[in-house]
């Protein structure tokens, strides 16, 4: 060892020592917050009575301290990650979050990573250094500092640095290279400088990020979300975030990332869960659910809707007081055109229709006894007469009915008649047999933006759901006071060690206490409302959404104040985006901000060459983003006769080749079939039919169900049928390709792609 290496290896050793030191004082701070909060918990769980302004106090501030200890537990590993050297001297250290010295003026300890003081650690360059001399990585493993990269920003390293201008390489790589479990990681000690300007970009307005696979825009999309919440939080508690994934599988996998963050107060949904009361996963042909996305659906609707607006062909008769009285066409429809011209949705229409109905209806009875005879409440108690008739109320329920969107879609759906009236001119036969089906079917993913629509159209009647919410905050109530019960019978609850074993109780009822709670929060109260307004919405694969899920999410957010991330290559779905701009202009004309990144931190460069020639296959703009890394595997390609008997050896030999995930992908239209061989030979493959499958170290999945997913190792089994299954076939064979992080192989019986075959030679 040369005397120079061996002095750098003291002074590293020192660097470390020093570290673990520092460290282990913000984990000592961190206990100390830690004790404190959960003794005001224990404190405040403890009062009882007071005037009900107290108690509504005290809902407050458990909510508040349960939170804060969410928070604290989350941010236990990794707590701090970096260090930053200036010009002036001074060094800060930065982490998940902040820790104050209360004793010394609330002098900083750690900066949270989304505080404008800590900005330079992600932005800062050899050649714009901000006066930053040293960007410190600080490695540890639970409690303990294990390793250290420094980079010195110096005009040296500006010339020296790397291509693709990534900070803290070392770290960073190390990141990637760590082993794939089915949940995604926060990526808070590594972000990158054109990751950082969009995680903090101006909250207001639509921000669109476009960028190919792997280049972070899921993990951007979430660490935006945190930032934003942190930046903002008056405003955003408030109303919430909306986090818009494309499956329950995916958001599985995203699912720990913001608690991670310790951040709990995000809504993550599915457009199929948008509407309240609703989880819609039933499968449907993409054909039909592409129809079901096309705008032309608000004609439908709303013909759908005028259809259930009927007069009689000549009269109805009914009898009313022992005579006869009769519902006229030409009544019915005068009723019913100033019902329409009210302009209301139908169900508050319906009042319009009713009072013009009984109107007419009570001259016809006046008219009948006499009608010099009678004065204005003679009229009167002859109107509340017919209006408490039953005979009456149903010719004018079947006449103008209340209606909810459920009954209006299912109705529409399972009625030939119905439907061919409602799409007339719009839908061809061909189109209308695909959209039929019985009203025992379950909603599928393309029928919650139909809903929201009706709901819109329809107007609700929001009675039950409110009752149903009062119900809940009763039960919330009578909960709280059971904790407060236990814990006041604890005599010795005050006394320190006692203290201690009330927490394990605390923790126990805590946990079942936040899960009612959090429903308080207003990313679950929003859950429940069908008109809740978001502070910012995200959607995550946002080229997926149809013309009518676009609707709802405009809808939820008014303000415009959304990030939209995706990438137009990637577009699976029939109906899903052509352009940013197609889908963007009818909202916000060209009032959208547009952002791309570049480097794929996911693929390694090996497969990204072969995913490239897919890319280009494609009649798109677009060009592949830069790995960042290469893994030292070249893909492989099988040729084999009969799948049926040679699949099942090949799967096994990758899976016990790889230490971490595999996923075999495959079209969806050969997935069960696969699924079947599969199954009886590979013991450790899972079929991914939820979302806990992932959780499996190995998987067989569609391209759909794998977007937005990686596994260490994947399989695509028959990429030719991939690119027969569907009209954007070509992009599904590159969001399979693009789903490794290490290992890429292709196993295929017929022909291969064109862009494969360099593979084949
Ligand atoms: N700055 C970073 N530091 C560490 N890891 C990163 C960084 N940026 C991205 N990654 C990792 O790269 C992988 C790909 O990221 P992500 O899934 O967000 O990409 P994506 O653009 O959404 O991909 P796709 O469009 O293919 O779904 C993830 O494992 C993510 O954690």
């Amino acid at each position: 060892m040369s005397h120079a290496r061996g002095d750098r290896e003291t002074v590293r050793t020192a660097d470390l020592d020093a570290e673990q030191q520092y460290v282990s004082m913000l984990y000592d701070k961190l206990d100390a917050v830690r004790r404190e909060t959960a003794q005001r918990l224990a404190r405040t769980l403890r009062e009882t009575g007071g005037t009900p302004q107290a108690r509504t106090e005290r809902d407050v501030s458990t909510t508040m301290y349960t939170d804060t200890l969410t928070q604290l537990s989350a941010v236990e590993n990794g707590l701090c990650f970096g260090r930053l050297d200036l010009d002036s001297g001074e060094d800060f250290h930065i982490g998940r979050i902040g820790l104050f010295d209360e004793e010394h003026e609330y002098e900083p300890l750690l900066i949270d990573w989304r505080a404008p003081a800590a900005r330079p650690f992600y932005l800062a360059t050899a050649a714009s250094r901000d006066g930053v001399l040293r960007r410190r990585h600080i490695r540890t493993r639970q409690r303990t500092v294990v390793d250290l990269e420094d980079e010195v920003l110096d005009l040296d390293a500006a010339h020296e640095g790397n291509d693709l201008g990534l900070a803290g390489e070392a770290t960073l790589l190390a990141a990637l290279d760590a082993r794939r479990t089915g949940q995604m990681r926060d990526i808070v000690a590594t972000i990158q400088a054109e990751q950082d300007r969009i995680i903090r970009a101006p909250m207001n307005g639509v921000l669109v990020v476009q960028g190919g696979p792997g280049t972070g825009k899921t993990a951007v999309a979430l660490h935006r979300a945190a930032y934003l919440l942190y930046t903002f939080r008056e405003q955003l508690s408030r109303r919430g975030v909306l986090v818009v994934g494309p499956n329950t599988t995916f958001l599985r996998y995203i699912g720990q990332v913001l608690p991670s963050l310790g951040e709990t107060g995000v809504l993550l949904s599915t457009v199929g869960q948008l509407y309240p009361g609703i989880d819609a996963t039933a499968a449907e042909s993409p054909a039909s659910a592409e129809i079901k996305g096309r705008l032309d659906m608000v004609k439908v609707l709303t013909a759908a809707m005028k259809d259930r607006q009927q007069v009689p062909k000549d009269h109805i008769e009914v009898s009313f007081d022992r005579e006869a009285l009769r519902f006229h066409r030409k009544d019915c429809m005068q009723a019913r055109t100033r019902a329409r011209r009210s302009r209301r949705p139908h169900n508050e229409a319906r009042r319009v229709f009713r009072t013009e109905m009984f109107t007419v209806l009570t001259e016809q009875v006046a008219d009948r006894l006499g009608r010099d005879l009678l004065d204005q409440r003679d009229l009167d108690e002859i109107n509340t007469e017919l209006r408490a008739d039953p005979a009456v109320n149903k010719v004018l329920d079947d006449l103008w009915p209340q209606l909810t969107p459920h009954e209006v879609l299912s109705d529409l759906w399972s009625s030939p008649a119905r439907l061919a009236t409602a799409t007339r001119k719009i839908l061809d036969e061909r189109e209308r047999d695909l959209l039929s089906r019985p009203a025992t079917a379950e909603w599928t993913p393309a029928d919650v933006p139909l809903l929201d629509e009706l709901a819109e159209l329809l107007g609700e009647d929001d009675s039950a759901a409110r009752a149903e919410q009062e119900r809940e905050e009763r039960e919330q109530l009578a909960y709280a006071q059971g904790v407060l019960h236990i814990m006041e019978q604890d005599e010795e609850i005050a006394d320190e060690e006692r203290l201690r074993v009330s927490d394990v109780l605390d923790a126990e009822l805590l946990a079942e206490r936040h899960e009612h709670r959090s429903e308080l929060t207003a990313a679950e109260r929003a859950a429940e409302d069908r008109t809740w307004t978001f502070g910012h919405v995200i959607v995550d694969e946002a080229q997926e959404l149809s013309a009518m899920a676009w609707r709802v999410l405009m809808r939820r957010c008014p303000s415009r104040s959304m990030t939209l991330v995706g990438d137009i290559a990637q577009t699976g779905a029939s109906g899903g985006a052509e352009s940013w701009d197609a889908v963007l202009s009818p909202y916000v004309r060209q009032r959208w901000r547009y952002e791309q990144l570049t480097v794929n931190y996911r693929t390694p460069s090996e497969i990204m060459n072969i995913a490239a020639e897919v890319l280009a296959a494609m009649d798109t703009e677009l060009s592949p983003p830069t790995s960042v890394r290469s893994s030292g595997f070249p893909p492989w390609v099988r040729e084999i006769a009969d799948p049926g008997v040679e699949l099942g050896g090949i799967v096994s030999e990758e899976i016990a080749a790889v230490e971490g995930t595999v996923a075999v992908l495959v079209p969806s239209a050969l997935h069960d079939e696969i699924g079947d061989w599969l199954e009886s030979e590979v013991d450790s493959l899972v079929l991914g039919r939820t979302p806990e499958d992932l959780e499996s170290s190995a998987v067989l999945l569609t391209v759909e169900q794998a977007k937005g997913l990686e596994f260490d190792s994947v399989v695509v089994v028959d990429p030719e049928a991939m690119l027969a299954d569907s009209p954007h076939g070509t992009n599904d064979l590159y969001v399979a390709l693009t789903r490794s992080t290490q290992r890429l192989g292709i196993v295929h019986t017929g022909t291969l792609p064109e862009a494969l075959t360099p593979l084949a030679e």
